[in-house]
């Protein structure tokens, strides 16, 4: 026994130490909570822990992911946080993948290894499919986030508390097309046209303009398809990248051609301040009288003449390395990357230009960092209290809490406040479904013997007692069987396209779905259920049974969406939370 066991045994008492030191631990994540959190586990002693991370170091990782150092980068993040760990404790055993989570080999059965799981993510997508899987194999998930000095950490539990998905998240901010494209009035306008359009059109691909909204308005119909033309316009100038005027050619359509086409438009500027062209060989001429210096700041706002050198530098370095890199592969882009400094260069120049045209104000390279990557800046110590948290969350886990296990938010680095975990919504499409896994022989079984078999099959029986003109069978979003599609049903499931992990939702009617989780079975038995099926507690039960606990109901505090997929903040609005003074 190390020094550092008997620690722990000291702190945790020897019953929560013996659970701890027998579990087994995923760590989704390894960048900002996710190194935070292996330390914390290793060092409170967590003994098994396979840690799961897509990405190589960048390096500005290193302010605050201190697992890793400046020798470590492009390598590997969870191999070396791995490394790195182990140190804390070398008694850990600690497996690392450089993988994403949503790759098919981590199956239901996979992660039904884990006692629990810890999410350390960056996005939505990815904490999504935790969330699925956690459900699916029903292991307990603690998920976290931070934004800047704002964090929170929850623990998400099959049928215990609300999952993942139980509450709407806001989508990203989108524009409309017409107020990026025609008549910005912020400077997020101009910065959303640099990224999103001109970037994109120049140097990546068109279609990724993520940002914009269409406008299907009819007496927007004209506008449309002059910037039709435009875009057509500027592909033709994509292709002189090379050549001695080509920053001149962009240059003049962009800030000049385009806006005296906006400028003919008269309806446009009937309540508006006009745009300004600006011209090419008169910002030429200015430059003549300026000494060349390199190194501009970031924090400092660059002037007129400085941005339309930094336009200039910038959009040549981009361009050159894009036909560098289409001589290696014909169909190469280049995607906006806010840690790219000539992306970043050419995004604030642009932007900048634009603003200058359309009279609003300018910004800092810093700032148009901060608001092109949505950044809003990542804290080591908010890290450090929430990896803190979620291991109180998961001896929560280890000690059977689940509803008890409160919810905790993070303000501004000294508040903390917790609320009792919510139940499961009721109308929540990913939690609120039955699941059961059935092991399929994939070779030999028909969708129709999963129907005979289990879905008709009375409940007394384990099956789901539902009537076959009723059924509907989707595979995603892929409708598989209804009484009117029944042309798959007699083909053998892998012919069928169906295979080990596929999750189907068999419904029948408003109230009564079930998702059949298939694994695959090699013996003669075609179709075999673990378990019997969850009995169904209709929907409409369930509301009811919200609605007849007012308290619950009054006690969740409002919900405060922030723009980002990153956390969910929530003010408190009942007196009976427990908030937590830090120093
Ligand atoms: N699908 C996924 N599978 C595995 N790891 C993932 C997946 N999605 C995101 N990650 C990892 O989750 C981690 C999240 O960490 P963090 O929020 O600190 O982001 P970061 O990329 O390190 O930092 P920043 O975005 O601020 O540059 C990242 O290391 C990222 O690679
Ligand atoms: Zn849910």
């Amino acid at each position: 026994m190390t020094s550092r066991d008997s620690y722990n045994i000291r702190v945790l008492g020897q019953e929560l130490y013996d659970k701890v030191s027998s579990s087994k631990a995923l760590l989704v994540g390894a960048g900002g909570i996710g190194c935070e959190l292996l330390k914390n586990l290793v060092m409170s002693g967590f003994k098994d822990i396979v840690v799961i991370d897509l990405d190589t170091i960048d390096i500005s990782n290193l302010n605050r992911q201190f697992l890793f150092q400046k020798q470590h980068v492009k390598q590997a993040k969870a191999h070396v946080a791995k490394e790195s760990a182990q140190k804390f404790n070398p008694s850990a055993k600690i497996e690392s993948l450089q993988c994403n989570i949503k790759e098919p080999q981590f199956s239901v059965q996979w992660f039904k290894q884990f006692t629990m799981v810890l999410n350390a993510l960056d996005n939505l997508e990815a904490r999504r499919h935790v969330n699925a899987m956690c459900l699916a194999a029903d292991v307990p998930l603690v998920e976290s986030g931070t934004q800047g000095y704002f964090g929170q950490a929850y623990v998400i539990k099959k049928d215990e508390t609300e999952c993942f998905d139980c509450q709407p998240k806001v989508a990203p901010k989108t524009y409309p097309v017409c107020t990026i494209r025609s008549t910005p009035s912020e400077p997020i306008h101009c910065i959303v046209w640099a990224k999103s359009f001109l970037f994109s059109q120049l140097f990546g691909n068109s279609e990724d303009e993520e940002a914009l909204e269409p406008d299907n308005s009819e007496t927007m119909a004209n506008e449309v398809a002059a910037l039709n033309r435009e875009t057509e316009e500027l592909k033709a100038i994509k292709e002189a990248a090379g050549s001695p005027d080509y920053t001149k050619k962009i240059f003049r359509k962009v800030y000049e051609t385009d806006i005296e086409r906006l400028l003919s438009m008269d309806s446009m500027w009937k309540n508006r301040q006009k745009p300004t062209p600006l011209h090419y060989d008169e910002l030429e001429n200015m430059m003549s009288d300026i000494a060349e210096k390199e190194g501009l700041e970031d924090r400092k706002v660059w002037n007129l003449k400085e941005n339309f050198k930094v336009f200039k530098s910038s959009a040549n370095k981009l361009s050159t390395r894009l036909l560098k890199e289409r001589e290696v592969q014909a169909d190469a882009i280049l995607t906006f990357d806010k840690d790219d400094d000539d992306a970043m260069d050419f995004v604030t120049a642009a932007s900048n230009l634009r603003a200058h045209i359309f009279n609003i104000e300018k910004n800092s390279l810093f700032d148009v960092k901060s608001m092109a990557g949505n950044i809003i800046p990542a804290i080591a110590t908010t890290n450090a209290i929430i990896s803190g948290l979620v291991i109180l969350k998961a001896f929560g886990i280890l000690r059977g809490e689940y509803k008890n296990n409160k919810r905790v938010y993070l303000f501004t680095a000294s508040r903390l406040l917790s609320e009792a975990n919510s139940d499961p919504n009721p109308n929540c499409s990913v939690c609120r479904s039955r699941s059961a896994t059935v092991s399929v022989n994939f070779e030999r079984a028909t969708l129709r013997d999963l129907i005979n078999q289990v879905i008709l099959l009375s409940v007394d029986e384990g099956g789901a007692g539902m009537e076959l003109d009723e059924i509907a069978i989707m595979d995603g979003s892929r409708m598989i069987y209804d009484v009117e599609f029944e042309d798959m049903a007699d083909l053998p499931m892998k012919e069928a396209g169906l295979k080990p992990d596929t999750i189907l939702r068999v419904t029948n009617g408003e109230d009564d779905e079930i998702d059949l989780i298939m694994e695959a079975n090699d013996t003669d038995e075609l179709i075999k259920l673990s378990s019997p099926l969850p009995k169904l507690v209709p929907k409409g039960l369930l509301k009811r049974k919200m609605e007849e606990e007012p308290e619950v109901a009054s006690k969740r505090p409002k919900t405060v969406h922030t723009t980002d997929d990153n956390v969910i903040h929530l003010e408190p609005d009942s007196d009976d939370d427990d908030i937590v003074l830090l120093d």
